[in-house]
């Protein structure tokens, strides 16, 4: 059964021996090396690796953050830097980035204000955004009234309100314990069914990138590159007891050989 339904049509993102490296005082660095790769629409993809493998220079990459050096890399069937124009893609880093002297609904509304939304529309998208995160009736209060968790949710938010089909996340969840990053991640793939965006997700848990992903991208380092990519066989209804199935840890134990692998090449 294939994983994800509503998957479709041409590649959204799509990398073609896209290589990155940055020049620094100690020589260059290999961030990026041929690189191949097509998400399509609606897709779910991870990225997973040891620290150093370029994850983060690929989703900055197709973010327009930074400027490959080889290959070509095309979003939305344009260069990065236009889809950026274009407002393809709402991107959620690491922390949650809220401005504390901003409620919820005032930081989900700076981009929109910053790009010119009405007021009208700016409260209609704040309030679908903030039901979306389940966080609707928190957007009068300020970021430090709010759980870590919940201000991650918020951050989402505002990552969404602009409606790009494109959802980018740079280890959203990475500082938070196991028990609100379980629930996040429930909540991350109900939105996902929901809406049908397309999300590239990092991560550094085999767990996570398993439970969430439609296809998972195995990197290695020295130089970035991708080792394997993993379709995966689990339906999109995933309710978190399916990490005890036998489907489950035995795609795990694939990515695991991919990252045991990647290492090998070192
Ligand atoms: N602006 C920069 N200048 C120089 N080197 C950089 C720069 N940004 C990243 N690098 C290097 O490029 C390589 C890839 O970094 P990147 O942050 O993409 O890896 P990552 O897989 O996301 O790591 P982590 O899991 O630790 O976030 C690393 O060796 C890093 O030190």
């Amino acid at each position: 059964m294939p994983a994800a339904t509503q998957v479709t049509g041409a590649p959204v993102i799509q990398a073609e021996r896209v290589g990155l490296t940055f020049q620094t005082a100690d020589g260059p660095v290999h961030a990026l090396k041929d690189v191949d790769l097509a998400i399509r629409a609606g897709e779910f993809v991870s990225f997973i690796g040891p620290s150093g493998c370029g994850k983060t220079t690929f989703l900055r990459s197709v973010a327009a953050l930074e400027t490959p050096t080889a290959g070509t890399l095309r979003v939305n069937g344009v260069d990065p830097d236009a889809a950026r124009r274009a407002r393809a893609y709402g991107y959620v880093f690491q922390a949650p980035g809220l401005y504390p002297w901003r409620t919820i609904a005032g930081n989900i509304s700076l981009p929109l204000e910053i790009m010119g939304f009405s007021k009208s529309d700016r409260e209609e998208r704040i309030a679908r955004v903030l039901d979306l995160v389940e966080l609707s009736g928190f957007g009068g209060k300020f970021p430090w009234q709010l759980s870590g968790g919940m201000q991650q949710r918020a951050s989402i938010a505002r990552a969404l309100a602009f409606d790009a089909d494109i959802l980018l996340m740079d280890e959203p969840f990475g500082a938070l314990d196991e028990i609100v990053r379980d629930r996040l991640n429930e909540a991350l793939l109900a939105l996902w069914r929901k809406t049908g965006k397309t999300i590239g997700f990092v991560t550094h848990s085999i767990p996570e990138a398993v439970y969430l992903s439609t296809k998972i991208v195995v990197m290695s380092p020295r130089p970035g590159r991708i080792t394997r990519v993993i379709d995966s066989p689990l339906p999109p209804d995933r309710p978190l007891d399916i990490r005890d199935t036998p489907e489950f840890i035995a795609l795990a134990h694939e990515v695991r050989e991919g990252l045991r692998e990647g290492h090998a090449v070192d």
